[in-house]
């Protein structure tokens, strides 16, 4: 299948912008820098703002693990206030032409002045991280769910802080050609995308944008000072994600219900129809739930053992399914009705395990995990290599671009089989394996036990015995070896949303490795952490975003950086 690449080669600095972008910027040496930061304080107060929501959200991921938090949980922190009123703002969103509205008085007043209720006019500038148009009022960000870039608004304030206003739309005034209806019939309720009123052309390109307004702002790099690549996205931007985590409840109107939770509220939404789920996974979680019912399993938390979540996890390329059944207790009522009807009905699943967890945090996993049914472990591909997967191990969500991405890596660290490699933060090893046949060796540092035990499963299984697999965190290891005379070539990272620890970023700048590549699905904390790094003789040699998660405002992207004065 032909890569979608964006148009526009290398550096993607040609590219067309907005109007007015190119004033603001300086061509005197150093202003770029100085426009950044008088950028930064102006409009500061949105980042406070979502970047407190979403410093909550990053150390709940940060604590829980990539994927082992609840989606629900962290998307509902993450979601903030001005979620509230999204569900309405994707009704409103068609333009309307009310009597009532255009009777409402548009406030002329201080940012600070405004109540809410009041109506302002904005001019959508760019998506925030929630997906969200931002746009400025006074020089005030506006956080406007629903908008838009490019659209100009009639906004009803809904919120008002010393940082930042919240609004919802009223009426759209100039509407953006990259609007369209949301193919998902639960989108206004779900909340799992959040860019699916905006055709994918405006997607990547909204993407690249968080990208370089990330850069400015916590990196002082302005446009021109960024190389920063067209965003790699896919093809068929649907039905990508292999894995779905369903919390079990009951439908309003009596029965069984997995789902979703709306952001904001403990209303499950019922994902049958989910646009970007791998269909097998769909189908099967509507059997489940039909089966779950029949056999009178209980849902919920309840002491006396219930069902919590369903995990679904697909092999795309078999289309074997691994189920791990979340409960309370390891045995719950129906359960092993449930797992006979299982069995009989659904004979792609191959691998049935029920974990058990009792904890009150948005954490889907316990500590306990015991095979109910079948095979251990779900095998898949990637690429040339084998992984098998125990219920918990953490996997990339969307294959067809993870290969896009570690092939990035690869390019990154430009391996000629002679070099020592570090994969921080290696998950199951994923990246270092996809490193080991080009490299003399390579260490990959995890905090989970279970994960290491799969890389270093995955590395027999793929005949690579030059790959080796710690547990530890990754800014106390690190540092141990350095002292013990250790000097990787290569430094690469994947952290968790947070960024990497400035332990380890010390260490790097201290060992200077003649390649960093960092591997990040949060722009604003990689951005933090490069700066760091250019301050201690690195340059970025380019910015890689690729698109992992369409429909949703997640980015990820690959960067490469050379310390000065070595080959780039
Ligand atoms: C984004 S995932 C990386 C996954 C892996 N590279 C992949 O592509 O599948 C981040 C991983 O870092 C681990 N982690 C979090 N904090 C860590 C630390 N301080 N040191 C080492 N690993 C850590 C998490 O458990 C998680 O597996």
């Amino acid at each position: 299948m032909r890569e979608h690449r964006r148009n526009g080669a290398g550096s993607g600095n040609g590219r067309p912008d907005a109007p007015g972008r190119k004033d603001k910027r300086s061509t005197e040496p150093g202003k770029g820098a100085a426009h950044a930061v008088a950028k930064r304080e102006r409009s500061g107060a949105d980042r406070a703002g979502a970047t407190k929501v979403h410093d909550d959200a990053d150390r709940a991921e940060a604590k829980w693990g990539h994927d082992g938090a609840n989606r629900a949980g962290v998307k509902r922190m993450r979601a903030g206030a001005d979620r509230a009123g999204s569900k309405r703002v994707r009704a409103a969103a068609a333009p309307r032409a009310s009597g009532r509205e255009d009777a409402v008085r548009i406030a002329d007043a201080a940012a600070d002045e405004l109540r809410p209720g009041d109506r302002i006019v904005v001019t959508i500038k760019r998506i925030g991280i929630n997906g969200e148009g931002v746009g400025y009022y006074k020089r005030k960000a506006v956080f406007v769910p629903g908008a838009l870039p490019g659209e100009v608004v009639k906004a009803a304030v809904t919120g008002v802080d010393p940082n930042r206003l919240t609004a919802r739309i009223a009426e759209i005034e100039k509407r953006s050609p990259h609007r369209v209806r949301p193919a998902c019939p639960v989108y206004d309720r779900c909340g799992g995308c959040q860019l699916q009123h905006m055709d994918y052309a405006g997607q990547l390109t909204a993407k690249e944008e968080l990208v370089r307004e990330a850069f400015a702002r916590y990196a002082g790099l302005e446009e021109a000072e960024l190389p920063l690549r067209p965003i790699i996205g896919m093809d068929e931007p649907w039905r990508y994600r292999n894995k779905a985590q369903l919390q079990a409840g009951h439908k309003p109107g009596g029965g069984l219900a997995l789902g979703l939770y709306e952001p904001g509220s403990r209303r499950l939404v019922d994902i049958a129809g989910c646009a970007v789920q791998h269909p097998a996974v769909s189908a099967a979680a509507e059997r489940i739930r039909r089966l779950a019912e029949r056999a009178g399993v209980p849902v919920g938390a309840g002491p006396d053992g219930a069902l919590r979540t369903v995990v679904l996890r697909v092999a795309p390329e078999s289309g074997e399914l691994q189920l791990t059944l979340v409960a309370s207790a390891e045995q719950f009522p129906g359960r092993d009705r449930l797992v006979e009807a299982i069995r009989r009905e659904l004979p792609q699943i191959t691998s049935i395990s029920v974990n058990v967890n009792r904890g009150s945090s948005p954490l889907v996993f316990g500590e306990r995990t015991r095979l109910l049914w079948g095979r251990p472990d779900l095998e898949t591909r990637l690429g040339d290599l084998r992984f098998k997967l125990s219920p918990r191990a953490f996997f990339q969500l969307n294959p067809e671009q993870t290969v896009k991405l570690y092939d990035l890596a690869r390019e990154a660290a430009a391996l000629t089989g002679r070099e020592t490699v570090v994969d921080a933060y290696c998950g199951t090893g994923t990246i270092a394996l996809w490193l080991a046949p080009h490299a003399r060796e390579v260490r990959g540092i995890e905090t989970i036990r279970e994960a290491v035990d799969d890389a270093e499963r995955n590395a027999r299984l793929n005949g690579w015995t030059n790959a080796r697999f710690y547990v530890g965190r990754a800014e106390e290891l690190l540092p141990r070896w350095v002292k013990q005379g250790f000097r990787p070539d290569v430094i690469l990272v994947d952290p968790p949303r947070t960024g990497c620890d400035s332990a380890l970023l010390r260490t790097v700048a201290d060992v200077k490795p003649a390649r960093f590549v960092y591997v990040s699905c949060n722009p604003s904390t990689l951005a933090k952490d490069c700066r760091v790094l250019l301050d201690a003789g690195y340059r970025i040699e380019w910015v890689q975003p690729v698109d992992m998660f369409p429909q949703t405002s997640h980015v990820e992207c690959v960067i490469l950086l050379v310390r000065k004065g070595a080959d780039g």
